[in-house]
């Protein structure tokens, strides 16, 4: 388990993280979100012991970071952003490497390699020099390491940035895979890559918690919860029609499209539908939304005063 207790990190005067306390047990995968300067990678940072705290405590398993990091260290697997260091190396000869640092030999360490190998598909680039790589298999070496010694603690830094989308899923069910017994925390600026993958969200700005629940709980946020879109055969009809019905928020006339939002925690998907019958609309479909992660994630993190928990 993870014990994050008024965590702060400034930089001169600069307040980066402010006061962050969260928990978070085994079998989370936690996605951990902000605008661009919100403080992610410096809480990860901390979180994996590269940088002290200003004050406030981490605790790993009942560990505490500043007096066991090396423990924590070894338990830990870490992507940092950007790519593995060691450019002139092979793939094959870095993971030796991360082997061998991480304690393992023998059979162990060749099982271990030839594991990671298979899993993040490694297999054609192993005697290419690390620095010759393609962005995505660079971040694909990145993710190797941090989960060769099969750590209980992952905490991954944009882990599928530079990935194509065949690779993206890939790597996506892979996380999904080793989660099982693990806690996984993600940072990322993909907002599906929370409902894909992510049974948590925690949303920072400006060093501050602003959200914390599951992937659903910030899309009952976003004022598309239950909206309702039809896609208009033809682009003829406007959405004043529905603006009078029941429990209708507002209406968003887009090209053939039409989206009625409805007030906080209203159904309107039957009146709506009803409504588009009796006018003899024609459409290609008609539908209720989840809820747009991009809509809220806006919402929350260009409000300052917004502090929620779900
Ligand atoms: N070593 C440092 N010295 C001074 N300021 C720093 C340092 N490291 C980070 N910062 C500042 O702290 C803030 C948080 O940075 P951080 O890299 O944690 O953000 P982030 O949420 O990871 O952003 P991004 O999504 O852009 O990666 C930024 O304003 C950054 O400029």
């Amino acid at each position: 388990m993870i014990k994050i207790k008024n965590l702060t990190k400034r930089f001169g005067d600069f307040v980066a993280v402010n006061d962050l306390s969260f928990d978070i047990n085994p079998g989370e995968v936690v996605g951990f979100l902000g605008p661009n300067g919100a403080g992610k990678s410096t809480t990860m940072k901390m979180l994996t012991g590269f940088l002290a705290a200003s004050s406030g405590s981490i605790t790993i398993n009942g560990l505490n970071i500043k007096e066991d990091a090396l423990t924590i260290k070894q338990g830990l697997g870490y992507l940092p952003e950007g790519a593995p260091a060691y450019g002139d190396m092979t793939v094959l000869q870095f993971l030796s490497f991360i082997a061998d640092v991480r304690g393992l030999t023998g059979r162990k360490k060749q099982v271990r390699i030839a594991r990671v190998i298979k899993s993040v598909e490694l297999a054609s680039v192993l005697d290419k020099s690390i620095e010759n790589l393609s962005k995505g298999f660079k971040r694909r070496v990145g993710l190797a390491q941090a989960i060769i010694h099969d750590p209980k603690v992952l905490i991954l830094d944009e882990p599928t940035d530079g990935l194509d989308p065949n690779q993206k899923h890939h790597v996506r069910e892979l996380i999904k895979n080793l989660a099982k017994d693990k806690i996984v925390i993600i940072s990322t600026h993909i907002l599906e890559e929370v409902t894909a993958v992510c049974n948590r969200a925690l949303i920072i700005a400006n060093g501050t918690k602003i959200f914390d629940g599951t992937p659903q709980q910030l899309q009952e946020k976003s004022s598309y919860h239950h909206a309702v879109t039809i896609e208009l055969t033809q682009a003829v009809e406007n959405g004043d029609e529905l603006k009078s019905l029941p429990h209708v928020a507002s209406v968003v006339d887009g090209k053939n499209k039409i989206t009625v939002l409805p007030t906080s925690g209203h159904n309107i998907f039957a009146s709506v539908y009803d409504k588009v019958q009796a006018l003899g609309w024609q459409f290609d479909a008609i539908y209720s939304e989840q809820g747009r992660l991009d809509d809220i994630f806006r919402e929350l993190t260009t409000s300052s005063t917004n502090a929620v928990d779900a």
